[in-house]
């Protein structure tokens, strides 16, 4: 892998300034969903918690958090479910750092002052995020040596290719990059809020449009098996007053059925010709029960939920239901195409050759198809060639897993921010040096 030697370099720090090579760096990779956490070096985070956190206002001694799975899926009187990350990048400054904490000492370490840290950002971070997140690291987490690396670089690392075009499909965009030699072609960088939340919502309009209840699993004391699409036969739990749950929260329950929906149900037409407007003729049908009892039997409705993905006018469109602008929105092809058209024509064909598919969105069944038809559309002359790990998780935790080769290569200690630089440049350093 040519990948660190060819990054920004600057003065190296010495070993003392970023703790030597006997200390695992930590890495921190956290995402619109997901906040993953663990030791550079090693192929999985040990922790991987959900970035949506749980409060409840607790009047004089101000509100009382809850993170991670267990505690943000428990069912606690006027407790809110809330998200410190907008759009993929962090958004409430007062509660993603203790999140982040939560995230690096709950399963790794309690002394953060003796590892360095490595955080993955989007390409689309903005400088004053970048800045924030460096004064987190060393004026809150006191850590010896930082370093904030491009997810989309990280999950070409992953792959073993800095060179590439990532795409990457997370909960709240769908975002094309390319890459040359470890360094982000901003130019060609584009995204589109197409990604797993956007496909919930599709799923949510289709229910909502056709009358189909959707239930969520607390709410389930037992059920009886019924027939296909006859009405649900469950005991359904009751609540004290003052003791039933919050609507984030619920709607927070709603979206793990939604993602069950998703991995088991959801499927993305790979063509040739028009998604097919309804039935199961040609195409089966697939067996979809929701937590009370209720099934049905999804046929060419559980590709339309994602289409919007490829043809942004053909979202499904109901209600209060958020969706992007269908008129504006650029599709999968366009995003594409816009990403490759300026990259340099020597570099065009080895990043088409090398199109890395990452995020928990792309393990929908059948998109792999579809994107190898678009691309073999837009681009009919290179060779393009995919790489999208088999291994699921190796898919979802690509960008952390970059980070974590990255942070523990030996060549890699040239390019941590050490306290001491932070202290004399102040966190203007992390523009400069994290390019
Ligand atoms: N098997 C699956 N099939 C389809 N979608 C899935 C599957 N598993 C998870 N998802 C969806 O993937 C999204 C999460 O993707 P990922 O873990 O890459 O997000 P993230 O990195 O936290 O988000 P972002 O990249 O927006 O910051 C969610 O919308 C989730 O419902």
């Amino acid at each position: 892998m040519s990948g660190p030697s060819t990054l920004p370099t600057s003065q190296a720090p010495s070993a003392l300034e970023y703790g030597g090579d006997e200390i695992s760096a930590l890495v921190l990779d956290p995402g619109q969903c997901w906040t993953r956490a663990g030791f550079a070096g090693e192929d999985t985070p040990k922790t991987v918690i959900p970035s949506h956190y749980g409060y409840v206002n607790g009047g004089d001694e101000g509100k009382k958090y809850y993170f991670g799975d267990n505690d943000v899926h428990a069912l606690r009187p006027g407790m809110e479910i809330a998200n410190p990350m907008a759009d993929g990048i962090v958004a409430d400054w007062d509660v993603a750092p203790q999140l982040w904490k939560y995230a690096l000492t709950s399963r790794l370490t309690t002394e953060l002052s003796e590892h360095p840290l490595l955080i993955t950002e989007p390409v689309w971070n903005t400088p004053k995020n970048r800045e924030k997140t460096a004064e987190i690291a060393f004026e809150d987490f006191d850590v010896p040596a930082f370093y904030l690396a491009k997810s989309a670089v990280c999950a070409g690392f992953a792959s073993g290719k800095p060179t590439a075009l990532v795409i990457d499909i997370g909960a709240s965009n769908i975002s094309v990059t390319p890459i040359h030699d470890g360094i982000v072609l901003k130019k060609g960088s584009v995204r589109t809020p197409l990604g797993g939340d956007f496909i919930s919502n599709q799923i949510r309009s289709h229910f909502a449009a056709n009358g189909i209840p959707l239930s969520a699993h607390y709410q389930v004391q037992s059920k009886m098996p019924v027939e296909v699409g006859k009405p649900a036969e469950a005991t359904l739990r009751q609540f004290k007053s003052g003791e039933e749950p919050t609507e984030s929260w619920k709607a927070f329950q709603e979206e793990r059925v939604l993602t069950e929906f998703k991995e088991c149900t959801a499927q993305v037409w790979a063509g040739p010709g028009p998604v097919p407007a309804q039935g199961t003729e040609g195409i089966g049908g697939r067996t979809f029960e929701f937590p009370d009892g209720y099934n049905l039997v999804f046929g060419a409705e559980r590709f339309r939920i994602t289409e919007g993905i490829f043809a942004p006018r053909q979202m499904l469109i109901h209600g209060e239901i958020p969706h992007p602008d269908p008129e504006t929105t650029q599709g999968f092809g366009g995003m594409v195409f816009s990403a490759v058209r300026d990259v340099d024509i020597e570099i065009k064909p080895h990043i088409l050759n090398n199109t890395v598919v990452t995020g928990s969105g792309s393990l929908l069944y059948g998109l792999n198809d579809r994107i190898n038809n678009e691309m073999a559309n837009v681009f009919p002359g290179p060779r393009v060639r995919l790489t999208a790990s088999g291994n699921s998780t190796e898919r979802s935790y690509a960008s952390w897993l970059g980070g974590s080769i990255l942070a523990s290569l030996g060549s890699f200690h040239q390019l941590w921010v050490s306290k001491k630089e932070y202290e004399e440049h102040g966190p203007g350093i992390v523009e400069k040096r994290c390019k």
